[in-house]
């Protein structure tokens, strides 16, 4: 299993290409299925949740072709990916592959909505959650879609089609609005979807759908209205930039002190965030390229922060976050409302000499002088990315091991921070 080893010590100074959103590209390839048309995506990070959902996709009849993708290279400019759902032959998503990334659940809705069934395995937890999908079938129940679980699949049917629904969220859920989203561009009538996320990617699928002829209107808000249509046809559209990836490199850019420009990223997709780091003590600017952010020697303060849904501070920086306090001058309190167990990285964190304490739903980071290398594991995707931060800026050499979490979701990482001139190399076996 590859591992990645991290001197840490040095500043980062150069340019860093922000890569299409994981976040926003998963949903936009599941909305392949709701047309016999192809859907082209541009600036399509090279991921293996990516690569895995093409599978789940693939195990469904939907063809694709990947292009800007040069064998043996790792580049960090995004593929474009065309899917063809023409010959869906199969609506049944297993759970060997479903198991293995709980976004591929989401296939539901295109499914039930287009042909008017759908056999999906239920995802279950992860190491962040229990993460449960009943706000997601509620939705669909709503449209008239008849659910059952059996054997640990979900069976969804809908023989006469969906029909529009009132639908109130009773609590802020991506996944849930993704799902009645996609659901309801086909359904017979109008859907209200009310306390919809406002996440940046439920606009991006909004934005892609309405390309296919969907009528969407209030994608982006709390309340979303879809006037169903009949059918929706293909179209081309490119992915938007990774809000989590710009947030984790500006986050290690005020670790490490340096000058980096995170090119091709927009700071409203995360401004909550930018604006807590300045509080750190980081200068954040705007430029014609995308963001800069910029640290001298100066120490950094202690900052409460809280997640929430967006606008708010994201849960995906959290671990991050936890990674620079460790540093800062003083304690910070940083409290987790989305995910009901997403401190795996504390104990990591511990391992190179972070003092953090759990209070409940809240971890207290005591600022230490200096961080020390050791060998840590990687437990999700976002934590092993805040054992980067640390092993950055910790004195000595880190080893972060199940580097395959990392894989998931961030797009030629050592080659992004190489080149800024952090000591940083994978090592392959
Ligand atoms: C692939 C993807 O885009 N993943 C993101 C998505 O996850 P995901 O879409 O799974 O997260 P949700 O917004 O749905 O979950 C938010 C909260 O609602 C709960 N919930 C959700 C659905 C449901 O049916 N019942 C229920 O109780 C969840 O357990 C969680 O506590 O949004 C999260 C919150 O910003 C991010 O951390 C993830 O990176
Ligand atoms: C939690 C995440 O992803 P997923 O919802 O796919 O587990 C994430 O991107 O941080």
């Amino acid at each position: 299993m590859d591992r990645i080893r991290i001197r840490g010590g040095a500043q980062l100074n150069g340019v860093i290409p922000i890569s299409g959103a994981k976040n926003a590209a998963l949903p936009l390839m599941t909305a392949s299925l709701l047309t016999g048309e192809p859907l082209e995506l541009r600036n399509v990070p090279r991921l293996a949740d990516v690569n895995l959902l093409l599978r789940i996709l693939g195990n469904h009849g939907v063809d694709h072709t990947v292009t800007g993708k040069r064998p043996g290279q790792t580049t960090e400019t995004g593929q474009t990916i065309r899917l063809d759902a023409s010959s869906v032959i199969d609506t049944c998503a297993p759970y060997e592959l479903v198991s293995r990334m709980r976004a591929s659940f989401w296939v539901i809705a295109p499914l039930v909505a287009r042909f008017g069934e759908a056999r999906v395995s239920m995802p279950g937890g992860c190491a962040i959650g229990t993460r449960p999908v009943d706000l997601l079938l509620m939705a669909l129940e709503r449209m008239g879609v008849q659910i059952d679980v059996e054997g640990g699949y979900v069976l969804a049917r809908a023989p006469r089609g969906l029909k529009g629904a009132e639908i109130e969220f009773p609590k802020v859920t991506v996944s849930g609005t993704h799902v009645a989203l996609m659901a309801a561009t086909l359904a017979d009538g109008t859907t209200v979807i009310e306390n919809a996320a406002r996440e940046p990617e439920v606009a991006d699928l909004a934005s892609c759908l309405s390309k296919m002829g969907a009528k969407i209107s209030g994608a982006g808000t709390s309340r979303i209205v879809v006037d169903g249509v009949a059918r929706l046809h293909g179209t081309t559209h490119a992915v938007m930039s990774d809000r989590i990836e710009t947030g984790t490199y500006a986050i290690a850019v005020a670790m490490t002190g340096g000058d980096v420009v995170l090119e091709n990223t927009r700071p409203e997709y995360l401004q909550q965030a930018l604006d807590v780091l300045t509080q750190v003590g980081a200068e954040v600017t705007t430029t014609n390229e995308g963001i800069r952010v910029y640290r001298n020697g100066s120490g950094l303060r202690a900052v409460d922060v809280t997640t929430d849904p967006y606008p708010g501070f994201p849960t995906d920086l959290q671990a991050q976050f936890m990674a620079l306090m460790t540093r800062a001058d003083g304690i910070s309190r940083i409290r987790e409302t989305i995910f009901e167990n997403r401190f795996m990285h504390v104990q990591e964190l511990a391992r190179l000499g972070a003092q953090i304490r759990l209070d409940g739903d809240a971890a207290i980071v005591e600022g230490v002088e200096k961080l020390k290398g050791a060998p840590v594991m990687a437990t999700d995707l976002r934590a092993s990315v805040s054992l980067v931060i640390a092993g950055l800026a910790a004195e000595g050499e880190t080893e972060i091991h199940r580097v395959y979490h990392l894989d998931r979701g961030f797009e030629a990482l050592e080659a992004k921070l190489g080149r800024c001139g952090a000591e940083i190399q994978r090592i392959s076996g």
